[in-house]
């Protein structure tokens, strides 16, 4: 494993932590002994062949999982035992598919990041406001009356980016968010994605696009049952471990989009 940053050479008290941590759905291990820190403020970028545990990495972080070995904190505190949703907005692979089937409007999916605090018509003007600023942050103040099942794949993905801006999230994990995203959109998504992460948002992004990553994200981790790099994007390009993390799968790397 190639370590751009020694983590004792970073102050801030990390914001997830996973320390060597296994886990299996069987036998086998799909994680092998990982030790991540996600450092508040950072752009994570999550790469790794099909299957190399990105997406089980993610769901540990985010306490869905618990390791069979291995400790993984979230906010301080026992990722698995992490009580505090609205602090993290996560956008799995099929979120917004899902999507596609419901019969409520934008202005409805965003007003639900503030549902942990308020009942469903009993929203406060703070609460208002949150709603109103998180789609205007993200471009999608007229789309607010729109079923949400009627856009388009890349305009969903930003309702549900506002949904967790509303929330007033610290983080926000989004699982392959542009698979079937026009490229042009996608740019716009991850530009997105860089302006609210230079405002302090933390985002920890799976993806399987490499220049998505290396362009966009301020660290890079690569990931095939166990971690081949962890550090920052001009150090990742410089090492071998996107070969020695896809071994023969390389065509992976080159595919476009
Ligand atoms: N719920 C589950 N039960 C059993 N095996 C699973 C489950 N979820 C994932 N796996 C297996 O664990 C391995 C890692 O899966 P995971 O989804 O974490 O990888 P990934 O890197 O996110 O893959 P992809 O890029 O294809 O989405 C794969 O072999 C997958 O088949």
């Amino acid at each position: 494993m190639t370590t751009a940053t020694a983590k004792s050479e970073r102050s801030a008290k990390p914001l997830i932590s996973v320390d060597n941590a296994t886990f299996g759905y069987g036998e086998v291990p799909v994680l092998e002994s990982v030790s991540i820190d996600v450092e508040p403020g950072s752009f994570l970028g999550l790469v790794g062949p099909n299957g190399s545990g990105k997406s089980t990495l993610l769901d540990l972080m985010l306490g869905l999982r618990r390791p069979d070995d291995g400790t993984v904190t979230l906010f301080g505190e026992p990722a698995d035992e992490f009580d505090a949703g609205e602090r993290i907005g996560y956008v799995a692979q099929d979120a917004t598919e899902a999507a596609r089937d419901m019969p409520i409007t934008v202005r409805e999916v965003v007003e639900m990041g503030r549902y942990p605090r308020r009942l469903v018509g009993r929203f406060s003007s703070k609460d208002r406001r949150a709603v109103e600023g998180a789609m205007e942050r993200v471009g999608i103040t007229d789309l607010a009356s729109r079923r949400v099942g009627r856009l388009s794949g890349g305009q969903r993905q930003r309702v549900f980016i506002a949904r967790a801006l509303a929330s007033e999230a610290d983080l926000l994990a989004l699982d392959e968010p542009t698979v079937g995203v026009d490229a042009e959109s996608r740019e716009e998504f991850y530009s997105l994605l860089a302006d609210l992460n230079a405002t302090g948002l933390t985002v920890i992004l799976i993806e399987h696009d490499i220049g998505v990553v290396t362009t966009y994200a301020t660290d890079i981790a690569c990931l095939n049952r166990q971690l081949y790099f962890d550090g920052d994007p001009s150090a990742f390009v410089e090492t071998d471990a996107l070969e020695q993390a896809y071994g023969t799968d390389q065509h992976v790397l080159h595919h476009d989009h």
